[in-house]
């Protein structure tokens, strides 16, 4: 019997025109990286109000609607557990982006992401974010900051239309 543990996460980006609302992550894990806002599903509730619980709970700031943008998984080397990472945009939303215990939020404009400073594989799949393309993707870490090898397709295209395929 193979053991597969999947741990199902949320990722949210709030959106204005030209400007994504990102997150200084302040502990756990991810800790020090630019990243949007998530964290774990919980028991009894379904991955849009996790994620929506999140947003609010992380910077204070309430979605009225959440648009699905991408479905990641990441694997870890010599580690069991898949997380499957939900990502989703915001452009309607009410509450100002306030600091938490787990999060300082700060505006960038979609010119100035700063990727040396957020998880290795943001700069890969962020294209389609800002684009408003919606993506599918597969990383395989090695530690916290190596990608040994990944995938990304455009959502519903078949495998003869990854736009990315690749090892590092
Ligand atoms: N490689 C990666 N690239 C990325 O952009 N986001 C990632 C990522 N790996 C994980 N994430 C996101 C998913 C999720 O929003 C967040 C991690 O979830 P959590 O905040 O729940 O983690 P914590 O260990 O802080 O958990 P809590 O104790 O529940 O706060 O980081």
């Amino acid at each position: 019997m193979s053991l597969s543990l999947k741990k199902i996460l949320t990722l949210v980006f709030v959106r204005e025109p030209g400007k994504i609302l990102l997150g200084m992550k302040k502990r756990g894990f991810g800790c020090g990286r630019w990243n949007g806002f998530g964290g774990k599903v919980e028991k009894g509730e379904t991955i849009l109000q996790g994620a929506k619980r999140e947003l609010l709970e992380e910077c204070g700031v309430s979605a009225k609607h959440l648009e699905s943008v991408g479905l990641i998984n990441f694997e870890f080397e010599n580690e069991p557990e898949i997380l499957e990472v939900h990502v989703f945009q915001a452009s309607k939303y009410t509450g100002e982006p306030i600091e938490t215990e787990e999060m300082r939020p700060q505006w960038y404009k979609e010119s100035e992401i700063p990727f040396h400073l957020m998880w290795p594989d943001d700069e890969l799949w962020f294209p389609y974010l800002l684009s408003g393309k919606q993506f599918e993707a597969f990383f395989l870490f090695r530690g916290m900051d190596v990608v040994l090898e990944y995938w990304i397709k455009e959502k519903g295209l078949n495998l003869n239309s990854f736009s990315d395929i690749n090892k590092r």
